[in-house]
């Protein structure tokens, strides 16, 4: 259980394993936090500013991939006491969290660190991480943890908030791309996983990453930040960071939402880097089709011309992606026509 970094304390300088091979290394050139990142605002969302906001999100899915959303509707004082949830199980005895440690992905909650291939990848990855499943909740609750106190009470009135939250978002894309309401619904976002990532203060951020360069190969995901800096995008090949705003969540839409809308919206390259003097602790949920649904770019898509992928399961794409060590392009790839 030593190799979770959540155990260690006054860790002095980064060890040997944690230290990327130069041509992979973040470096000390400084990213800022950058406000060309679209924040999209959904006070307005059921009144006259509907369509203006739905045309706000295609295009920020278009250009960026990534965009924050402020306004949407989950109280301050659950996304609060969630991470402060989170952050109390990353700070509780290693002996309690030994109980969570695997890394079977079927899991309904599992901790780890680095990546699920820890014992044979040649360099770690700063961070320790749980994903838990939550939907439908009964099927999962009962593989929580009971402690914190209030975990499991407050982390299934977060999975159904954010679900909700994941819902409206796909609703509007949906309107947004010419497809019929409701397209997303059902076996298409079947699967909800909350992902938790925790890094320690690290002591040489220019030498390691907290997570790497990757897209999220699902349906759609969001992040809530916290206010540490730490994420970046790429955008016209460079690096941007997206400012931690207060409250806000960082959405993502997939690579599946790429695939269905025929490439017409993208998904962000991004990665974590690590900070020298503050924990950061961050809670991202996506949804995922489920495995045996196909996926091919809909029909009825606004201004869609031949399909440039064919159909596949889910499961037939998850593969692929791991097989091709997670690589979008690569993956992508094995299913364009
Ligand atoms: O922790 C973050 O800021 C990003 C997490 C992320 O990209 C992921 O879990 O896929
Ligand atoms: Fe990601």
């Amino acid at each position: 259980m030593q190799v979770l970094i959540s155990n260690w304390s006054n860790v002095q300088s980064l060890p040997e394993r944690y230290v990327f091979p130069p041509d992979r290394r973040p470096g000390t050139h400084e990213i800022p936090a950058s406000n060309e990142i679209p924040i999209i605002d959904l006070e307005k969302i059921d009144g006259s500013e509907r369509a203006n906001i739905i045309r706000q999100i295609i295009t920020a899915s278009q250009d960026f991939g990534l965009f924050q959303v402020i306004n949407h509707g989950v109280s301050r004082d659950l996304t609060d006491q969630t991470m402060a949830v989170f952050r109390a199980f990353f700070a509780a005895p290693a002996e309690f969290k030994a109980r969570f440690y695997s890394n079977d992905l079927n899991s309904s909650f599992r901790l780890y660190t680095s990546t699920l291939n820890y014992e044979n990848e040649e360099v770690h990855y700063w961070r320790d991480n749980l994903t838990m499943r939550c939907h439908p909740i009964e099927d999962h609750i009962e593989h929580w943890p009971e402690n914190p106190l209030n975990y499991r009470k407050v982390i299934a009135e977060y999975s159904i908030e954010s679900r909700k939250f994941l819902l409206t978002m796909l609703e509007l894309i949906c309107d947004g791309i010419g497809l019929e309401s409701g397209y997303f619904d059902g076996e298409m976002s079947k699967n909800q996983l909350v992902s938790v990532n925790h890094h320690i203060p690290c002591p040489d951020p220019s030498l390691t990453l907290g997570m790497p360069e990757h897209c999220d190969p699902n349906l759609i995901s969001m992040l809530q930040q916290g206010d540490v800096c730490g994420l970046q995008a790429l955008k016209d090949g460079q690096w941007i960071g997206v400012e931690p705003l207060p409250g806000a969540f960082v959405v993502i839409p997939g690579l599946q939402l790429r695939v269905i809308s025929n490439g017409k919206l993208t998904s962000a390259v991004h990665r974590v880097v690590t900070d020298l003097k503050r924990p950061r602790t961050t809670i991202g949920t996506f949804l995922t089709p489920s495995n045996d649904i196909l996926i091919q770019p809909a029909d009825g898509l606004t201004g869609s011309l031949t399909p440039v992928y064919r159909g596949y399961t889910y499961k037939e794409f998850f593969n692929t992606f791991t097989t091709n060590n997670c690589e979008a392009e690569l993956a992508l790839q094995c299913f364009k026509l």
